[in-house]
């Protein structure tokens, strides 16, 4: 069925893993990750940006993640990644969203404040919960391009301030994680104590990771191999996402790792293939490829198998 993530996070949280949020723009990259999920038998979150909406229409991912639970009959979580404003949150909660992002990390403290209030007020009697963000990503945030040097890592203490102040279901933190393929200049890192300190401060409470693709070296390898050009390409390693996990961290965003599985799978088929011009054939690769990582993902990574 589509549920909310109440229930997802509050197992994951007492059982020390963390639930995969996948970011869908068609319908073989859903079918990948859903077929993944169902043989980890793993709860699953499906995450729709504004990117996406715009490239595949609100209706057809909608209906697409609806085949998706009446396919498989797994918990689904449909939500809304980096919400802008306030109208995109209330559009997808109308639409049957059942849970939302408000992405107001931009703005000076009070105002995410009170954008986050607002979303949760018009959210929480309809049945569906929110994620915010405070503290700011580096590198590229969805067209809102953060300066490395503006990138301000969340204060522990505001973000229980901030917790109690807008009743929010879960908070995305800013820990060193950044968008894409390039998140770190020398070696990755992350703020440890930083989170050990926010999730100290809000014992039970659901973290969320963004940026936390790894940009796994097979697949960047192979999309250079093939006619791709994204060197120095990397990412978060494996051992930081599952030392997240026992921290507070209950949902992992994950969007590169499914771009470059599928990307890599492609352009081998192309170039293996010179002849071939039938879609479902590249297609079918790619969400064989999307298939295989999200399976890693959740069974050697993330540690939700088996938990439905
Ligand atoms: O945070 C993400 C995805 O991050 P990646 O680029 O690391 O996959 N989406 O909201
Ligand atoms: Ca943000
Ligand atoms: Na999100
Ligand atoms: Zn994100």
């Amino acid at each position: 069925p589509l549920v909310t993530s109440k229930e997802l996070f509050k197992q994951a949280y007492e059982k020390g893993y963390a639930i995969g949020a996948f970011n869908v723009n068609n319908m073989e990259i859903i079918q990948g990750i859903v077929s993944a999920a169902k043989e980890e038998k793993s709860p699953l979150i499906l995450q729709v940006s504004a990117g996406a909406r715009k490239y595949a229409n609100p209706i057809y991912l909608k209906k697409l993640v609806e085949s998706a639970v009446e396919d498989t009959d797994l918990p689904i979580v449909l939500h809304l990644d980096h919400g802008e404003d306030f109208e995109i949150c209330k559009q997808c909660i109308d639409d049957g969203f059942t849970s939302v992002m408000i992405d107001a990390s931009h703005l000076p403290f009070e105002e995410n404040i009170a954008l986050t209030k607002k979303v949760v007020d018009y959210a929480h009697p309809r049945g569906v919960v929110v994620e915010a963000e405070l503290g700011k990503l580096a590198g590229i945030e969805d067209n809102i391009s953060v300066d490395a040097k503006d990138a301000t890592y969340t204060n522990p203490e505001e973000a229980r301030e901030f917790v109690e102040k807008t009743g929010v279901d879960s908070l995305a933190i800013a820990i060193g994680t950044s968008h894409g393929a390039y998140k770190f200049k020398g070696k990755p890192e992350l703020d440890f104590e930083r989170l050990k300190k926010i999730s100290k401060l809000l014992p039970g409470f659901p973290l969320v990771l963004h940026g936390a693709s790894t940009v796994l070296s097979e697949y960047v390898e192979a999309c250079n191999k093939f006619g791709g050009d994204i060197p120095g390409a990397q990412g978060v390693p494996e051992e930081m996402i599952k030392e997240a996990a026992k921290h507070g961290v209950c949902k992992v965003n994950i969007d590169t790792d499914l771009r470059l599985a599928m990307t890599s799978a492609i352009r081998k088929h192309l170039h293996d293939n010179p002849s071939n011009f039938d879609p479902r054939k590249y297609l079918g690769e790619g969400r064989k490829a999307v298939e295989n990582m999200v399976k890693h993902k959740i069974g050697n990574v993330l540690g939700s198998s088996d938990q439905i």
